[in-house]
């Protein structure tokens, strides 16, 4: 009996070693890096010699391996293609066997049916990150990312303006507006930036209901924003382009007051050198239905511009960012991006400068955050119950205004918006 059961177990190493063989090794990434470099031609040219790239050093990193080459002179490093890397990569990696996965049959069990499963197992795709430093650093993963991460309170930061972006391979990624007072968010429809938004909102106000002010500008029909409208922080909250600009006409003409009094008058740098703690948070959801207006992009770019004196921050979103809904002016002023999957190439130029959006898996809340250096993360997912659970007790009592009320047009008003004192 045990001789039969051990030949059997035998039998069960040698044909998946031969599997193994015959299906490619997961341990050779660093040739077929090589070669997939030298097949796309990414190389560059040494005293009139083709040269390709050289493997320095590879470092264990968690769930992965990095392998560092030196580029040959001359070699453009924008031609790498993340894609056809990743791609390359995962040719032939049929299999996700492991040795240790032969460790756990079970003796009382039938072998055969086991080893079938184990063999049969899908391999999980294997992901990469590029980044270069002077030599050119591609990490494998041996698993992809997680497609969700829910939201944790504990990671919020009560009296801070770092608010969390996502989780990247390595930590909790935060972005701080005191830092980088404005930012740029886009992505396709259907991948992450309402929730974002969502999650941005609910992160400012937990962490600052004393502080924080809002001018919401949904052009989404109210369809993003509604459920905070009624909030005693909403000073403004606009849902046509009318709206949008009336409700940035008054939003500029605070910051003047703002910027006179602290910038101009009193000589500080900016309110954070004032001391002073409030800031007032514009979001404009969907961006580029108020971009072929010249009123709201002369606004937009001055609070961009000016905003970081004022304690104003600026909040832009978009579903088509192109050179029209992102002029230069707004992109020059705006130092910090979140950038959801693109369409093009030239989508994800104007958005984050450089390709890479549209390389990012069709996973909603995968995203690459950008200041100086791109960051892939997986964005929050909030629900809405939990939204507005968080936020009902911000909610302004009925028949108390807001402190600045922003209401939807109706026949025997003059103008659209109006402005109530408390
Ligand atoms: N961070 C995330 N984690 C997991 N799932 C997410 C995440 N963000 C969004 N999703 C999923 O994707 C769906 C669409 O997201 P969302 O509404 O934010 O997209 P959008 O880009 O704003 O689209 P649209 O422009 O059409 O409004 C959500 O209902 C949710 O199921």
């Amino acid at each position: 009996m045990l001789l039969t059961i051990g030949s059997t177990m035998i039998m069960g190493y040698v044909a998946s070693y031969s599997f193994l063989k015959s299906h490619g090794s997961p341990t050779n990434d660093a040739s077929k890096i090589q070669r997939i470099f030298a097949n796309a031609g990414w190389v560059g040219k040494e005293k009139g010699e083709i040269k390709t790239i050289r493997l320095r050093r590879k470092n264990k990193i968690t769930d992965g391996m990095e392998y560092v080459y030196q580029l040959p002179l001359g070699f453009d490093r924008k031609k790498v293609d993340s894609t056809i890397l990743e791609d390359g990569i995962n040719v032939r990696q049929k299999s996700g066997v492991k040795l240790k996965d032969f460790k756990q049959v079970k003796l009382n069990k039938p072998i055969i049916k086991q080893i079938k499963k184990i063999l049969n197992k899908k391999a999980a795709r294997k992901e990469i990150e590029l980044d270069f430093d002077g030599m050119l650093k591609i990490k494998v993963y041996n698993a992809p990312m997680p497609n969700e991460v829910k939201f944790d309170a504990d990671r919020l930061k009560p009296n801070t303006w770092k608010i969390l972006v996502g989780k990247s391979r390595q930590s909790f990624v935060y972005h701080d507006f005191e830092d980088r007072p404005h930012i740029i968010v886009a992505g396709a429809t259907g991948f992450g930036k309402s929730q974002f938004l969502k999650f941005l909102i609910t992160s400012l106000i937990e962490q600052q209901p004393d502080n924080v002010t809002f001018t919401l500008i949904d052009l989404k029909g109210g369809a993003a924003f509604q459920r905070f409208k009624d909030l005693k922080q909403v000073t403004r909250y606009a849902k046509n382009p009318e709206e949008a600009k009336e409700a940035l006409k008054q939003a500029q003409e605070e910051m003047n007051g703002r910027y006179e009094d602290i910038v101009e008058r009193q000589g500080f740098e900016d309110v954070k050198e004032a001391g002073i703690k409030k800031r007032h948070f514009v979001i404009i959801d969907e961006a580029a239905d108020i971009s072929s207006d010249a009123t709201c992009m002369d606004i937009v770019t001055d609070i961009a511009r000016r905003g970081r004196g004022a304690g104003d921050r600026l909040v832009y979103a978009t579903q088509y960012p192109t050179n029209e809904t992102l002029p230069s002016q707004v992109r020059q002023n705006i130092g910090a991006r979140i950038c959801f999957i693109l369409e093009t190439t030239a989508a994800s130029k104007a958005t984050l400068d450089e390709k890479g959006a549209e390389d990012l898996p069709e996973i909603p809340g995968r995203a690459i955050y950008k200041r100086v250096k791109q960051t892939v993360v997986q964005t929050i997912y909030i629900t809405n119950k939990e939204v507005e659970q968080r936020i009902k007790v911000h909610i302004r009592p009925k028949g108390v205004p807001h402190e600045q009320s922003c209401t939807t047009p109706t026949a025997d008003r003059k103008h659209p918006l109006i402005t109530e004192k408390a």
